[in-house]
């Protein structure tokens, strides 16, 4: 597989001395999506604007297609398509107009912009609001055209920054099924804060934390990885059979009236127990509590920490 982007041993020091990103390995190939998750503040957003060229690394390369981009910078316009993950976008301008102008910069003119601006368009489902100007669309729609941008800019790279924050959930799916296409012929690196979207979309998964990385995988073992332990929340009519049944599996409980709390590894267990809880008394109220993502993977690097 062609290797698209490659970055290598990527620091990035803040002028306040704040260490964003601290020996970021990564690469994306030609024909994969690749997940980086981390919660808020892990330095993702620091990691993108490296790759686009806008900060500059404190130590480390980030090579397109081969090319040091430090040495070769051009190589990010020609290659490089990016949607933010705040929309900014021109109020004043029309769908079809701001994705045009990413395709002029891209040189494209006369009948071969028009083509490609209305495959854009029909690829996004943006058809019937092309003619609106930026003021007039919703958060979602501005993010949808903006990802339209990305798709005009990106020769071999794209990079989405939470794409689907904001959009709807329809065509959140839709843009899903999309960027499943357009992977074809590219490389795509989408950072995000969202599981779900990740495991639907991507092909291998970095995570992110504190500016490391800490995890590598398929989505499959990345979500296993982070299968969170839970709390569950139950009550039942028959509370002395329930303390039996968890005395008797050495289940530890916590019992606040006729509340227990039982605290399990992952929601899967939670799901065992109380099937077996309601055979044997009916359950009348339920309710599981997780914690965050960010304590989740929190978790895997104490574990990782304590292993070495
Ligand atoms: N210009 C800056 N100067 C100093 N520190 C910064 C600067 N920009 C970001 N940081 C800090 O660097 C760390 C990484 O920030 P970054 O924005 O890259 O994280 P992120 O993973 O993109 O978070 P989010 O998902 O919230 O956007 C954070 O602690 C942040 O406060």
């Amino acid at each position: 597989m062609e290797k698209v982007l490659t970055v290598l041993n990527l620091l990035k020091i803040y002028p306040n001395g704040k260490n964003a990103n601290n020996g970021i390995n990564i690469d994306v190939n030609r024909g994969e999506i690749v997940g980086l998750i981390g919660p808020n503040g892990a330095g993702k957003t620091t990691l993108v604007r490296q790759i686009l060229g806008l900060l500059k690394p404190t130590g480390g390369t980030i090579s397109i297609l081969g090319e040091d981009i430090s040495l070769q910078p051009s190589i990010i316009k020609r290659e490089v398509g990016y949607a933010p993950q705040y929309p900014l976008y021109f109020p004043s301008l029309t769908v079809e107009e701001t994705i045009g102008f990413a395709l002029r910069l891209k040189g494209f003119k006369g009948e071969q912009l028009t083509n490609k601006l209305n495959e854009i368009i029909d690829f996004l489902n943006l058809g019937q609001v092309r003619k609106y100007y930026g003021y007039q669309l919703s958060p979602g729609l501005i993010k949808l055209m903006l990802i339209g941008v990305a798709f005009a800019q990106a020769r071999s790279l794209l990079i989405l920054d939470e794409p689907t924050s904001m959009v709807d959930i329809v065509s959140k799916s839709r843009l899903w099924d999309r960027l499943s296409q357009f992977k074809n012929n590219k490389a795509i690196l989408i950072a995000s804060h969202d599981m779900n979207e990740i495991k639907k979309l991507a092909d291998r998964v970095y995570v992110i934390l504190d500016g490391k990385i800490i995890a590598e995988g398929s989505p499959r073992e990345i979500s296993l990885l982070l299968e969170l332990p839970c709390n569950v929340i139950f009550s039942s009519l028959d509370a002395l059979r329930v303390k039996s049944f968890l005395e008797d599996n050495h289940i530890v409980y916590s019992l606040g009236g006729s509340v227990f709390t039982v605290s399990v590894g992952n929601l899967n267990s939670a799901i065992d127990i109380i099937k077996q809880i309601n055979d044997i008394t009916p359950i009348n109220y339920i309710q599981f509590e997780a914690p965050s993502f960010e304590t989740a993977i929190r978790k895997i690097l104490e574990e990782k920490n304590g292993q070495n």
